[in-house]
């Protein structure tokens, strides 16, 4: 199933925050969404996943525009991992994996023993299965932003939104997640700071810079040293990864000091 926004625009407290967003997100591409703080990476994901109504604009799953869907039907196609969650649920960890099996049941269904094997598979997938016990409130960052990817695993869609998953990662959790998500091969789309793990993972990068989408393509294409001047401020030198083939950025400021 692909994922389609066309001219999608957003105003924020009376503000225009996304000004006419077009994207295409083609059936188990990971499209990686970077761009500088503040560009409008997380409110453009928002809309994906159904927390935030455009004004004006369509965000369409397949053919089916996602606001005429009800918010049970959209969370059986599309899970997000939002970038700041509540901390202070009162749950275990298994509880709050386990809410990813809440829009296939009715609400005041038990878990049952299939649902407990999807959501022990998910955190085993996210190497937090030891922690299944923990309260849910006491992990550190990292951990937490694991749970809340076999939350969204265990909702067992076809399409995913990732609002910055990697940025309490250390670095193998980092490189296992992007390994974990182009294993999935669903139809992802990803808030991502760090250009080398977009550029490494991601089949199509889009850049988003004051609420425009500025540029779009294959990593090799987007990822131009006018661009990264451009809209980042920085000096970037290329060289290709040894093992993966792709690009590899070695970024400065922009008067050379590493
Ligand atoms: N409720 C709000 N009212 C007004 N402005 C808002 C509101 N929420 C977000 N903004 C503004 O919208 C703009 C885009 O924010 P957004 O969080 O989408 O950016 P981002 O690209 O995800 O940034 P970052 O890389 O820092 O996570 C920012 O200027 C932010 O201050």
């Amino acid at each position: 199933m692909n994922l389609r926004l066309e001219d999608v625009r957003v105003k924020l407290s009376g503000r225009q925050i996304i000004s006419g967003a077009n994207l295409l997100v083609a059936e188990g591409d990971l499209c990686g969404l970077i761009g500088p703080n503040g560009g409008g990476k997380s409110t453009l994901l928002r809309t994906v996943y159904r927390h935030l109504k455009p004004y004006s604009g369509w965000v369409y799953l397949g053919q089916t525009d996602l606001w005429r869907l009800s918010p049970v039907k959209v969370a059986r196609k599309i899970a997000g991992v939002p970038q700041e969650t509540r901390s202070d649920f009162d749950v275990t960890v298994f509880e709050m994996a386990a809410m990813g099996r809440t829009p296939h049941k009715h609400p005041l269904a038990a878990t049952t023993a299939s649902d407990r094997e999807i959501v022990t598979g998910a955190l085993t997938r996210v190497d937090a299965l030891h922690l299944a016990e923990r309260h849910f409130a006491t992990l550190s960052g990292g951990e937490r932003q694991r749970v809340l990817l076999a939350r969204a695993l265990a909702q067992q869609t076809q399409v995913l939104v990732l609002d910055e998953p990697t940025n309490h990662l250390d670095v193998r959790h980092q490189l296992e997640l992007m390994e974990l998500v182009r294993e999935l091969g669903l139809t992802t789309v990803m808030a991502v700071h760090d250009l080398n793990l977009a550029a490494g993972y991601c089949d199509r990068l889009h850049v988003i810079d004051s609420g425009k989408i500025v540029a779009g393509g294959p990593p090799e294409d987007v990822l131009t040293a006018e661009l990264l001047r451009s809209v980042f401020g920085v000096h970037a030198d290329f060289t290709t990864h040894p093992r993966t083939g792709r690009p590899h950025l070695i970024l400065s400021t922009v008067d050379g000091t590493p």
